[in-house]
């Protein structure tokens, strides 16, 4: 049995730190083109033609003979060549589609631990598996993760004939699956899982080593075959993994730790949440607390820290003895009043707090906030709290993913993310070309001066789109304005579909359907993302996909997802945004130059419309990014020094 393999990086020092930030700033995202890849791409033509003669019960003999060579001479260029042709064959013959040269450069990319930028619709699925099976072939262990459920069941399904026709096995990582069928899954050659269920599976064999042996001790049981405490881990390490929409992986949730925790009893607990709440409802902003609006925080003034530890705390007894915890509970609380709105960064559904990843609209299950403020969301809204919770424990994605022998990704979009992932993950990021040209129309920005201008203006264009029989997709920042939305055009009679966190199930249905005749769709910025929009002809013929962008994200990169969903494939597609100056991204990061361009929007509506609305967007994302990215740092740093005191304690995790 193989020992538990994975990558436990020593904290890199100051100057390696320094050296891979200019390394990364100087090679930014080459390109991958079909010419500096002729020879590969014509071995792989050549070794198609041959086994393309091979009748179907020899394939498996074909990849017999890859798996030996693979063995004894490693990923050489011309044996990959083979394991593509063969995998591309099998590929065509049984699922119809043969892969274009760009995928198999893709591939090549993948297998070579890049992160392959492809556009959307590209095809990643079928360019993903390229990578997997030649992996597979030579005897090691691959993880595809994807981000939900639904993509990790359609994927494996629908590629697990071309698995099995070359002798390999597939398996599939769902939520709540026993842990017998989830380590029966991740024992094949391939499996396909979810970031979060994997991580969790993770920490899950953390804890099932942690206090029993050393590491080493158990690496050394397993490896002579201790079948007892081999049998009770799920993964068998950490080998490759081939992360889709990695950008939202590896950097967008990166930041939220992954927590397994127990609920400890504490009657106290809901009472000192309402005491909190109570006390919190009485301070005025300005005298006794400052919002930081764009650092999203709370703090209390001199004032403020004064009235709280003054506050008699006989009645409710407990913690809320403790001056600390009183300032600490009360500075939450002040934030679960103030900055953390319904429907916008948390729903309530059957009674129960559920946040909304502000990325991608979707509801993150299992995870809560930290110290406190979840169980103070859930008094404000009158919901029953969740004990106090001890960590038993917890991971960052990127903690995790930087454990992996072998890293690779793919996304649609990556620019701005490069040197970050360089930096990070050593993940160097590549070009793929697309296979047919981009017909995607820019059709600009109309910028309004009020949110109901806004709101008025996206119902009526609509109703344009609507006469044409184009099918429409408006992103919309959250789950309360896409209710916003949905609302107006009922009050104009027009028909529609709504996909936000609350309807996460049927999410993948409700985006396929998007590309058809008249259907217009409403959808938070992300969702939906990963499924296909296929386009009737009729549809093609009339300009394809339109697509609305109602509010710019903070991530310009989060805007071009959207921007996306149309012009798949070399299809026609157009997208514009339409937003206003009082969107919650100008106020927050550009409210001064906002006013200037209202004041500018009153005389000359073109000129706000035009340069002044380029120069806002990019002032705002800009400062937004940078405050996102500095974050994202400082979580990396407590990362490292938690890593460093675990390792001199002699714990795994
Ligand atoms: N070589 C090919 N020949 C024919 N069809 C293909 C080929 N490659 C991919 N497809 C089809 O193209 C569609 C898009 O593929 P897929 O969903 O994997 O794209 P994607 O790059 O993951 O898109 P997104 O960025 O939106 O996630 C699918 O219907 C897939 O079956």
């Amino acid at each position: 049995m193989m020992p538990f393999a994975e990558r436990r990086r020593e904290t890199a020092s100051f100057l390696d730190d320094a050296l891979t930030r200019v390394q990364a700033k100087v090679k930014r995202r080459p390109s991958m083109t079909l010419n500096g890849f002729r020879t590969f791409l014509e071995d792989v033509e050549r070794f198609g033609d041959e086994y393309q003669t091979l009748a179907d019960d020899s394939i498996s003999v074909a990849a017999e003979k890859i798996k030996l060579a693979l063995s004894r001479e490693g990923l050489a260029e011309s044996i990959v060549a083979r394991s593509f042709a063969l995998i591309r064959e099998c590929s065509q013959r049984l699922l119809g589609m043969q892969h274009h040269p760009v995928q198999l450069i893709g591939g090549y990319a993948l297998l070579k631990g890049r992160l392959a930028e492809m556009e959307t619709g590209e095809g990643k699925t079928l360019t993903a598996l390229l990578p997997a099976a030649t992996a597979a072939l030579a005897g090691v262990p691959v993880h595809i993760v994807t981000v939900n459920d639904y993509l990790a069941q359609r994927d494996a399904d629908q590629l697990r004939p071309v698995y099995e026709n070359l002798g390999l096995t597939v398996g599939l990582v769902l939520h709540g699956q026993d842990p017998s069928v989830r380590s029966a899954a991740y024992a094949c050659d391939v499996a396909y899982c979810t970031n979060k269920e994997l991580t969790f599976d993770y920490l899950r064999d953390t804890i099932a080593l942690r206090g029993r042996r050393s590491g080493a001790r158990v690496l050394l049981d397993k490896t002579i075959g201790d079948g007892q405490q081999a049998s009770q881990l799920l993964l068998r390490g950490l080998h490759f993994a081939i992360v889709d929409e990695a950008d939202s992986v590896l950097v967008d949730e990166a930041r939220t730790p992954l927590i397994i925790s127990r609920e400890t009893d504490d009657p106290a607990a809901t009472e000192i949440y309402r005491a909190a709440l109570d006390l919190a409802k009485g301070l005025r902003a300005g005298e006794h607390y400052r919002l930081l609006g764009s650092e999203r925080a709370v703090r209390l003034t001199e004032r403020g820290r004064a009235l709280v530890a003054g506050t008699d705390a006989s009645a409710v007894g407990g913690l809320w003895a403790s001056r600390r915890v009183r300032l600490e509970l009360v500075e939450q609380a002040l934030s679960a009043l103030h900055l953390f709105k319904r429907d916008v960064h948390y729903i309530v559904t059957d009674g129960k707090v559920q946040i909304v990843d502000e990325y991608t609209g979707r509801v993150m299950a299992d995870r809560s906030w930290e110290r406190g403020l979840h169980q103070l969301v859930e008094t404000k809204e009158g919901c029953k709290t969740t004990g106090r919770r001890e960590t038993l424990a917890q991971i960052t994605y990127q903690r995790f993913f930087r454990r992996y022998l072998w890293l690779a990704g793919m996304t649609g979009t990556a620019a701005e993310i490069s040197t970050e992932l360089q930096e990070v993950y050593g993940l160097e990021v590549v070009r793929i070309p697309t296979h047919r040209g981009v017909q995607r129309r820019n059709v600009g920005v109309y910028l309004c001066r009020t949110a109901e201008e806004k709101w008025r203006k996206v119902a009526a264009h609509v109703r344009e789109l609507r006469k044409l029989g184009r099918p429409v997709l408006i992103g919309t920042r959250s789950v309360e304005a896409s209710e916003q939305l949905s609302a107006l055009l009922n009050s104009h009679g027009l028909g529609h579909t709504v996909l936000n966190a609350r309807q996460d199930a049927e999410e993948a249905a409700i985006v396929a359907a998007a590309g058809e005749a008249g259907r217009v769709t409403v959808a938070t910025n992300m969702a939906g993302r990963g499924t296909d929009i296929r386009l009737a002809q009729s549809i093609v013929q009339s300009g394809g996909l339109h697509v609305v962008l109602t509010e710019f994200h903070e991530s310009a990169r989060i805007d071009r997802q959207l921007f996306g969903r149309c012009a798949r494939q070399g299809d026609p597609g157009s997208f514009e945004a339409i937003v206003s100056l009082e969107d919650e991204l100008f106020r927050r990061y550009a409210r001064v130059l906002a006013r200037i361009v209202y004041a500018i929007a009153l005389g000359r509506p073109e000129l706000a419309s035009g340069l002044f609305c380029r120069l806002l967007r990019w002032l705002a994302q800009h400062s937004a990014e940078n405050r996102n990215l500095a974050a994202r740092r400082q979580t990396m740093k407590q990362d490292a020094k938690l890593e460093k005191a675990l390792a001199f304690a002699g714990a795994p995790e």
